[in-house]
């Protein structure tokens, strides 16, 4: 499994975007193209994103019935993305309709993922606003076994749980974690962080870094750091 840094474009408008890209002349990181950026321009943002280059993770976050995911799993597979993902919490049998849903005619797909907690959640809202009365560790666990059982090619969850999810769930399942700070970082909203050499050291296997990179003096010099603690 290739190690990568996915850059998280979390901007609204596509000037802004390209504008952003244009900084990195030459390079072509790894893009992740999220609500807000899709929402704003549509699937048009993606074909030129990929036209530029990049590789692209679609983080829509899918979660509705088996019918409707697969639907639209469907026609979101048209765009030829890299990695594309839905929300765990769901069922099997959701998760099953996006894997035939996102699969092309001729069998191709994108690396379907699964978000498992979202990593701005604490193992104390968990149990006290969702409910969910295990721990973080057992709630992740459930859900990266059931998309493996659903047979989804990984999930999306912090570095803290890659680990245990590489051990139950075999090497070869993705581990794409977010959540990520450099040592000396404003965590913001984010709660289970680490920082990019962490993230190698727990076993991740793609991390997703915004504002670390986006909302840098140096954007560009950003986004190096975060490979260099990453991947060397
Ligand atoms: O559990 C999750 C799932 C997705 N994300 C997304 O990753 C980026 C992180 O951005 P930062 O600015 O580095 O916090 C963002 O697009 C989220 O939607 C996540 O953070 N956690």
């Amino acid at each position: 499994m290739g190690k990568d840094v996915i850059v998280a474009c979390d901007f609204s408008s596509k000037a802004e975007t390209l504008a952003f890209l244009d900084q990195f002349s030459g390079r072509k990181p790894y893009v992740k193209i999220g609500m807000e950026l899709f929402y704003a321009e549509g699937p048009s943002i993606v074909r030129e994103i990929k036209a530029r280059g990049h590789q692209i993770f679609l983080d829509l976050k899918l979660h509705d019935i088996p019918n409707t995911v697969k639907k639209a799993m469907a026609v979101l597979s048209r765009l030829d993305v890299d990695m594309i993902n839905l929300h765990a919490a769901g069922t099997r049998a959701m998760m099953e309709g996006a894997l035939e849903g996102v699969t092309r005619p001729d069998g191709s797909r994108p690396l379907v993922i699964a978000v498992t907690q979202l990593t701005s959640t604490s193992q104390t809202r968990m149990q006290e606003e969702l409910l969910i009365p295990r721990t973080m560790e057992e709630t992740v666990m459930a859900y990266a076994a059931n998309a493996a059982q659903a047979g989804l090619d990984g999930v999306v969850c912090s570095p803290m749980e890659a680990g245990k999810v590489h051990e139950a769930c075999g090497r070869n399942f993705v581990t794409v974690t977010p959540g990520i700070r450099f040592a000396e970082g404003d965590k913001g909203d984010q709660v289970r962080v680490t920082t990019p050499a962490q993230a190698k050291d727990l076993g991740s296997d793609y991390i997703v870094v915004g504002r670390p990179i986006t909302a840098a003096a140096d954007p560009v010099a950003a986004y190096e750091r975060c490979v260099r603690e990453f991947t060397d």
